[in-house]
């Protein structure tokens, strides 16, 4: 893929489904986060207007919550124009190769192990859990990182003691698990479940573990609206449930089944879906998003 953006001074060196890096004359780097939304394993078009703004804005707001938890990559968000509000300058780590993730309730990948097995990433879970069931505790969850496209692994905590080390997986768990249960509680007293959550760890020199990457957003982790909360189906995903809903009505006219790249969104869709970012960022935030 095209980068999106020519950045003066910075050199392309990745993109991944919704966020681009670039390489920088200063040795960091500059993570983008796009206006693209990818549902159903699809990147959809027409791009959600300022949605990498909303997003990138949400990060920095829990890098700064968690900060007593562990440090973050942000170096600054003093970056070039064409990229102003959606890009950080970020301090080049060491990143870890393993997914960090944590779970508080079960679906998804999740649920279809423990449907097939009992088991979630090594851990055997109590019988009668359902979609959207609440977990007992939160779990750390890791997983492999899958190449481009592809869809991650999930691994056993002894597979990550086996691959980085018995003491750096268990910070890694630590971390995953106490950044979670802050995110979690912070977000369900304002009435947003997070139902689980992705987070990339880098390395500095000297072995201090960093929270890169982005943090505590909708595309690194489950949104849920807490007052719609029904364990046994599926749950409505705060920011995705209206491109959800229309890309599988009769009114988008795609088969999910199919392997036919799904519709372009109608306007009111993209612009119902950027409302409900803003208001999963101010509700989150307390802050008001500026347009
Ligand atoms: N601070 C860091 N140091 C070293 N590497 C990374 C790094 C590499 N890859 N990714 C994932 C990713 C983040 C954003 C946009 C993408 F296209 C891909 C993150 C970071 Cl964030």
């Amino acid at each position: 893929m095209s980068a999106p953006y020519d950045v003066p001074g910075a050199t392309h060196v990745y993109s991944g489904k919704v966020r681009d890096l670039y390489d920088l004359p200063n040795g960091h780097l500059l993570m983008v986060a796009s206006d693209r939304i990818s549902a159903y394993d699809h990147a959809l078009e027409p791009p959600i207007p300022d949605k990498g703004e909303i997003l990138t804005r949400m990060s920095l707001w829990w890098f700064d919550q968690l900060a007593d938890v562990a440090p973050n990559h942000v170096v600054s968000t003093d970056v070039p124009d064409v990229v102003a509000g959606r890009g950080i300058e970020v301090e080049r780590l060491d990143m870890v190769t393993v997914e960090c993730i944590a779970r508080g309730y079960l679906t998804g990948s999740g649920l279809a192990d423990y449907r097939a097995s009992g088991v979630v990433s090594g851990i055997a879970l109590p019988p009668g859990l359902t979609d959207g069931s609440k977990l007992p505790e939160p779990i750390f969850t890791p997983s492999t990182k899958a190449e481009y496209g592809g869809h991650d692994e999930p691994i056993s905590y002894e597979q990550v003691a086996d691959a980085v080390g018995s003491e750096l997986a268990a910070r890694l768990r630590d971390l995953t698990l106490e950044v979670y249960a802050r995110g979690e509680a912070l977000a369900r007293e304002r009435g947003i479940i997070v139902a689980d959550t992705k987070i990339e760890v880098g390395l500095r020199g000297d072995g201090t573990l960093v929270l890169a990457d982005e943090l505590l957003t909708p595309d690194s982790s489950r949104f849920w609206p807490a007052d719609a909360w029904e364990p046994g189906r599926a749950q409505t995903s705060y920011d995705k449930q209206f491109v959800r809903d229309w890309l599988t009505s009769p009114a988008s006219g795609w088969d999910r089944a199919s392997d036919t790249p799904p519709p372009r969104l109608p306007g009111e869709i993209v612009e119902r879906t950027r409302a409900r970012y803003v208001e999963a960022y101010e509700t989150l935030t307390g802050e008001t998003f500026r347009r």
